[in-house]
């Protein structure tokens, strides 16, 4: 299957081209043509298998040209690094309320259910190829901790993870500036995650530093990544009964990705009724979808600093299908907003958005109170993010009491010591895989955010750069 640019100026690709292009060359992102589809057969037999091998089932259509060999080994590799036999299981919290935990991999975020199977896909593309690539990823504070996770110590890739500085959490930063191996670089940046963001998206855009270095990407602008976070929307979706009833998700969102994924199971034929989109007090998606204009706002920071996002690289690709797939259109809205700051969705575009989407804005003081209520009623703990989704559950469940909702745990709590203390007066114990990050010596490229000052960085230090991406 080939993938095309959400701007219909780059050439088609193959999946193991996309997974290692990133960012389209005409600034667009990489979508499959068609979405596969599995029925409800094939959804029931689901059941009881284990993880790595119902995601090799659902990702393997994607995969068309990939050795069925090489999936199967990454898979069953990136699933045997979680600590949960389960690895993605679901907990109860209240009538038709569940949290589905995507935080029992190596770095405690739900990051790792993709990038641990990105990372051997990428490698094991490399390794076959002869190649070297040079990573280079923002990150709002979990994309960074588990891509260096994931390529550390990797003699085919350099990794450098720009995230904003200030703007995440200590154990965030922890877990991207105590690791020791040579081939990773953390950057700190000025400013906030979006600027960071954009910043690489020049970077893609820069030809000829893209070729000299082999730039690669691994933010869910790499189509891998979305594809990867499908599979637990099947797996808690069949342990809830599935496909025999519907299932609504509440989804913490930031850059969009992860509720991408959501969407994507549900045009795969997944029985999905809602699809909730969560946000902090950096609400850009619940405006959106209420009023009809993407008009970014300044970036506040939160207690939910992984979401502090206004620029959700992943809406272009919703926006691309509820716009019929007509790339001009896509193309004119990004332009617009370049030019005026804001584009206006469509009205049909609009509707059909809604048909699938809602979406909730949660602030400070209600994301305290939910961590506190979750606690009071459950004996839980959440995270901040995860308390985004949980309330914008019980909302959903206020309008449609009868069908489950699982609000996503994107993140453990003992990443957020500090905001579940203020919630609920307890410092969390950490758990035993953060003791090497809250010892470890920091090591942090500060720097201007400029493109010139971080490309003479990456320059100076990839490998790639010197031997050549093909060497
Ligand atoms: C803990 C946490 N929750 C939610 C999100 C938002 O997810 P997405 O950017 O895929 O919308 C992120 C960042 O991606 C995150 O790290
Ligand atoms: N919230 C993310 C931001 C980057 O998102 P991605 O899914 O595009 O990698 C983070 O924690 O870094």
């Amino acid at each position: 299957m080939d993938y095309i640019s959400t701007r219909g100026r780059a050439p088609e690709l193959p999946f193991d081209e996309v997974v290692l292009t990133g960012l389209a060359a005409d600034g667009g992102l990489y979508v499959p043509r068609r979405y596969p589809t599995v029925d409800h057969k094939e959804i029931a037999a689901f059941a009881g298998r284990p993880y790595a091998e119902t995601a090799e089932t659902l990702i393997a259509p994607f995969t068309e040209g990939l050795p069925r060999d090489l999936l199967h080994q990454a898979a069953r590799g990136a699933y045997a690094t979680f600590s949960h036999a389960a690895v993605a299981p679901l907990t109860q919290i209240g009538d038709n309320l569940f949290v589905l935990e995507l935080f029992h991999g190596p770095t405690l975020a739900f990051k790792d259910l993709a990038m641990q199977l990105l990372g051997r896909l990428m490698d094991a593309l490399l390794e076959t190829r002869g190649l070297r690539a040079t990573i280079v990823g923002a990150t709002s504070g979990d994309t960074g901790a588990a891509a260096i996770e994931a390529f550390r110590g990797r003699a085919n890739v350099d990794v450098f993870i720009l995230y904003p500085d200030g703007r995440v959490s200590d154990v965030q930063r922890r877990q991207m500036t105590t690791v020791a191996d040579a081939n990773v670089h953390a950057i700190a940046l000025d400013g906030s995650f979006d600027d960071a963001q954009t910043l690489l998206k020049g970077l893609f855009r820069d030809e000829s530093f893209r070729r000299g270095v082999g730039l690669a990407g691994v933010n869910s602008i790499n189509w891998a990544r979305v594809v990867a976070q499908m599979v637990y929307y099947f797996t808690s979706a069949v342990t809830l009964g599935s496909p025999h009833r519907k299932i609504s998700f509440a989804v913490p969102t930031g850059n969009f990705g992860d509720v991408l994924a959501g969407y994507v199971a549900k045009r795969m034929g997944l029985p999905v009724e809602r699809l909730i989109v969560a946000t902090n007090e950096n609400d850009i998606l619940a405006r959106a979808l209420a009023t009809g204009r993407y008009e970014p706002r300044g970036v506040t920071p939160t207690q939910s600093p992984s979401m502090d996002i206004q620029l959700s690289s992943n809406f272009e690709r919703l926006l691309f299908d509820a716009i019929g797939r007509d790339s001009g259109s896509v193309v004119q809205a990004f332009e617009a907003l370049d030019r005026d700051g804001a584009f206006e969705i469509p009205p049909g575009a609009l509707r059909a958005v809604r048909e699938d989407f809602d979406a909730l804005a949660v602030n400070e003081a209600e994301t305290q109170a939910e961590i506190a209520r979750t606690y009071r009623d459950s004996g839980y703990v959440i995270d901040p993010h995860t308390a985004t989704g949980v309330r914008a559950a019980r909302a959903q469940l206020e309008k449609s009491p009868g069908t489950p909702v699982v609000a996503l745990s994107t993140a453990h709590p003992a990443k957020f010591p500090d905001a579940i203390e203020r919630a609920i007066g307890l410092r969390i114990e950490p758990p035993p895989r953060l003791a090497p990050v809250l010892e470890g010596k920091e090591r942090i490229a500060r720097m201007k955010r400029d493109s010139e000052t971080v490309k003479r960085f990456i320059l100076e230090h990839a490998r790639a750069a010197r031997v050549g991406a093909g060497a």
